[in-house]
């Protein structure tokens, strides 16, 4: 059995963070472990209050599972402080893993899940020793300082991503004025790939972001390439945002089942 591993918040809603993480390993036949970075208070319609672990305690957590386990590739979402990614960091370095960074900065209600402080320490710390980065528009607007707008802004700032150490960039266009979901990979060797797909008119993309960057690190694990298993990865969450399902008032949680029951999504991918 494939071990991989999540180190992210929980979400209380059961639709993002660790629990969206596990039900996506589940389905992709990986065993899952977890680090938990904080607790959340949340559901559909936003978070309500966050009680982060102490760096110790996440220390102990990776502890726990680096004595015991074999990890074959982990992702990191939530990590809420620049002390718990400097813990992260430190006990990732020079282990022969695979390491998916979904720089999660921003609940969809708008509430903080990074404070601001901790993006120089995610720049610094972790990126170099990045697999794969996922961010969103606004997160790669974030990191790298530019306004990105155009298909040449992405470029420009998937090339300065690249710099600061990642071997792979996804930049997910989930939020740009587009009618399909386009996100642009970009590797360290110059090359780049799209994927393409129809954008799903729905208010139910709670975890979007968690399930596609699991995905990813369960196809790793698995022992896919990094190509393969993003390509794999997109495919997996259209299925689950295609299917949703009609739970909570808010922006409700996508579809985990839907791969088990067969559903199959288009993604064209243009080399
Ligand atoms: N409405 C949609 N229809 C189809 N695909 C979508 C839609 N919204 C996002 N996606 C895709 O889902 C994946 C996750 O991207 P998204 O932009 O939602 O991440 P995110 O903003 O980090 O999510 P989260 O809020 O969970 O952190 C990407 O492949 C993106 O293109
Ligand atoms: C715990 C947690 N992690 C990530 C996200 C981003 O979707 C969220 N809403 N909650």
């Amino acid at each position: 059995m494939n071990i991989v591993l999540t180190i992210a918040g929980s979400d209380s809603g059961g639709g993002a963070g660790i629990q969206a993480d596990l039900k996506t390993f589940q389905e992709l036949n990986v065993f899952g472990t977890t680090v938990i970075t904080a607790l959340t208070a949340q559901n559909t319609l936003g978070v309500n209050g966050i009680y982060p672990a102490t760096p110790e305690f996440v220390e102990l957590q990776l502890n726990a599972i680096f004595d015991d386990f074999d990890v074959r590739a982990l992702k990191t979402g939530m990590l809420f402080s620049a002390e718990i990614i400097q813990t992260v960091a430190r006990n990732l370095k020079d282990r022969n893993l695979r390491i998916v960074v979904d720089p999660v900065m921003i609940a969809k209600g708008g509430q903080a899940l990074l404070k601001d402080d901790a993006v120089q320490a995610l720049i610094r710390v972790l990126l170099p020793i990045a697999t794969v980065l996922t961010p969103n528009i606004p997160e790669a607007e974030t990191i790298t300082g530019m306004k990105i707008q155009t298909g040449e802004e992405i470029r420009k700032a998937a090339q300065k991503i690249l710099e600061f150490g990642v071997e792979c960039v996804v930049m997910k266009g989930g939020h740009l004025e587009d009618p399909m979901a386009v996100d642009t990979v970009f590797f360290q060797d110059g090359s780049s790939f799209q994927m393409k797909s129809p954008k799903i008119d729905t208010r139910h993309t709670h975890g979007t972001g968690c399930t596609f960057s699991a995905a990813i690190t369960a196809y790793l694990g698995r022992g896919l390439s990094i190509k393969e298993s993003i390509i794999e990865a997109k495919k997996f969450v259209q299925a689950a945002i295609e299917n949703p399902l009609n739970i909570g008032h808010g922006h409700g949680p996508t579809n985990h089942f839907a791969h088990r029951l067969g559903a199959k999504a288009e993604v064209e991918i243009i080399e």
